[in-house]
């Protein structure tokens, strides 16, 4: 029982049984209270039965004054008394609260206190209310984006029958707007939205429809601000609106791997209670072009194809990327180009570690504390930097960057297991020209324990920043790979059957499901923060079952971009 003291303590009733509710600062507790009789001296006594339950102030939903005093048994033997104590106690409100089910999941419970009354029960709804109004992470009004065509194009009907009625039952208004075309959403948070009437985002959608409203947000925000994104060392403004994801795609690879699980109601439910979750965004430029940011998977070769032909497949829903992934599988393409990178520092582990970053990961935590400065670069660190790059020329079958597990229904242990949520880094993995079987072994090691990275031709670095240079005829190697590539070196690419035997001489890269045009890139990398999310509360693993994975939920989050041009870094989701 919690030991803080009481704000109320009441002997009410819930369903037929009288209960000792108390309420404390942070915990909701009701005990049962048994009376049984006493042989020896036939008076009651009251004693304590195994019947007690504890919620957490911050998991309450809501609380209300309930309208029928059903005390909510329905069998004959007990009606009667069940309708002496409602005469008794005739007075009910009802809680609200977040039941964590299986797998992650959470659904919202319903407990009804009857009370003798109108004045107590009136005083428990004030107290509870009075404490939720202190939680001050919790938002108020939303504006809420629903794209219509993604996934199983059930967007609209998720949000209508399973988010919007727990919005209400939170008293959180929402600003409804369904999108009509690609980027309507992205436009409308660019230009027009009046973001100060507003708490946070939400997207009702897959992870292209995320990828929009981060455009949306980031770039409204270095308007409004006079900072131009496309030059790569732009020190960007945080953005100060959260954005929560109802998942509603086909991947929802943001929403699984930040929460544990693609479901709306827990999404809601977490967006209700005011979680939040830092995530690493990178930008992605050609030359000085800016091109895109992302936020779970870059992916050149094997992935970049397999959503290129997707695209055309839209129509077959969340099925396309089974279709076109057996497909480009077996066109079992490769490509030639040299990648570039700089490795991290220590003490961000490695991605084989088998360190899993859970809410409160004290790599990312490290990472965003300003006052730790143990991955902050020295000025000589930085330079000595140019030293540190490395580089690799070779055939790859893929060229995969993941700046969070992206984990996702299909691998729910993800592209880079553990791969950090806010750590300022993506994990780069080269899966280098090998037999089909042997793609084959590592794509099937994707679904089940084994490690997809034990193989000769993987190989995987956590990194800072990336460049990627295509095979070029003319291409000159660039003596100094941490220098952005010269314009010339971008120049039309190899066309026609060059070296490679199955393929054409390209691939393209697929930036969160988003095809870049360009297949020349460079992927900034830097120490600071771009676009940060915080964790505002820190304790939420150790109230949440353990046996989780992902401990929390990240479904809104804050952008609190710090200065400079780069990548990854924590956004504020
Ligand atoms: N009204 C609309 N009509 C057509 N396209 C839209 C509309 N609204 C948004 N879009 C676009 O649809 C694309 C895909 O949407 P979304 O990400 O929601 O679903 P998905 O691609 O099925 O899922 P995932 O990205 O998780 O694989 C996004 O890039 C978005 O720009
Ligand atoms: C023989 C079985 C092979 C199964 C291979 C499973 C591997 C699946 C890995 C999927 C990772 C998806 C990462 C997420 C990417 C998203 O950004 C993007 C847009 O939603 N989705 C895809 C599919 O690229
Ligand atoms: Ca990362």
């Amino acid at each position: 029982m919690d030991k803080q003291p009481r704000l109320l303590s009441s002997k009410l009733f819930q369903k037929h049984r009288q209960v000792e509710v108390v309420l404390s600062r942070s915990v909701l507790y009701w005990k049962e209270i048994e009376k049984s009789r006493k042989r020896s001296s036939c008076t009651s006594r009251e004693s304590e039965t195994a019947h007690s339950h504890a919620v957490q102030v911050c998991e309450i939903v809501a609380v209300h004054k309930s309208e029928e005093d059903d005390q909510g048994d329905t069998k004959r033997g007990r009606l009667k008394k069940a309708k002496q104590q409602s005469q008794l106690y005739p007075h009910t409100f009802t809680v609200s609260y977040v039941r964590r089910t299986r797998q992650h999941q959470w659904r919202c419970s319903d407990v009804s206190f009857h009370c003798a009354s109108q004045a107590l029960c009136q005083q428990w709804i004030q107290v509870i209310n009075e404490q939720l109004s202190l939680l001050t992470n919790r938002p108020k009004r939303l504006l809420v984006y629903i794209n219509p065509y993604g996934g199983k194009q059930q967007g609209k009907r998720i949000y209508e029958q399973k988010v919007a009625p727990l919005f209400r039952r939170a008293c959180i208004s929402a600003d409804v707007i369904v999108t009509e075309c690609a980027n309507h959403a992205r436009d409308h948070l660019k230009t027009e939205a009046n973001l100060d009437k507003y708490d946070g985002v939400v997207c009702v959608g897959g992870d292209g429809m995320f990828s929009e409203i981060v455009h949306g947000l980031v770039t409204r925000t270095q308007t409004d601000h006079g900072v131009d994104q496309s030059r790569a060392d732009a020190e960007l403004v945080p953005c100060s609106l959260r954005i929560g994801i109802i998942p509603a795609g086909s991947t929802d690879c943001i929403c699984f791997g930040t929460v544990g699980t693609n479901d709306p109601v827990t999404s809601a439910l977490h967006i209700i209670v005011g979680d939040s979750q830092p995530m690493d965004v990178c930008s992605v430029h050609h030359g000085d072009v800016f091109l895109r940011y992302s936020v779970s998977l870059l992916g050149y070769g094997f992935y970049g194809d397999v959503l290129t032909d997707s695209e055309r497949k839209r129509w077959l829903g969340p099925a396309r990327y089974d279709l076109s992934g057996v497909k480009t599988f077996l066109s079992h393409n490769y490509y030639e180009g040299t990648v570039s990178y700089l490795p991290t520092a220590d003490g961000l582990g490695n991605p084989r570690d088998k360190v899993q970053c859970r809410s409160g990961c004290h790599i990312c935590q490290h990472k965003h504390s300003s006052k730790d400065k143990q991955w902050e670069m020295s000025e000589e660190e930085e330079k000595s930097d140019k030293d540190r790059w490395s580089t690799i020329h070779g055939k790859f079958i893929a060229i995969n960057a993941a700046s969070m597990s992206c984990a996702c229904p299909r691998s729910p242990k993800g592209l880079s297991p553990s791969a950090h949520l806010a750590d300022g880094t993506t994990d780069l993995i080269l899966v280098r020209k090998c037999s089909r079987l042997d793609f084959f072994r590592h794509l099937l090691r994707h679904t089940n324990k084994d490690d997809q990275f034990d193989h000769s031709f993987v190989e995987v670095h956590r990194v800072r920043t990336f460049r990627f240079q295509p095979f070029q005829k003319q291409l000159v190697s660039r003596e100094d790979p941490s220098e952005p590539p010269k314009k010339k070196g971008f120049s039309p690419m190899c066309s026609g059957q060059t070296t490679c035997n199955y393929s054409k001489a390209h691939s393209s890269w697929s930036c969160d499901g988003e095809i870049l045009k360009h297949a020349a890139i460079q992927v900034s990398g830097y120490d600071v923060n771009m676009v940060k999310i915080e964790i505002p509360d820190k304790h939420h693993l150790t109230r949440s079952n353990h046996k989780e994975k992902l401990a929390v939920s990240s479904n809104i989050s804050q952008l609190l971009a710090g200065n400079s041009y780069s990548c990854y870094s924590g956004t504020t989701l």
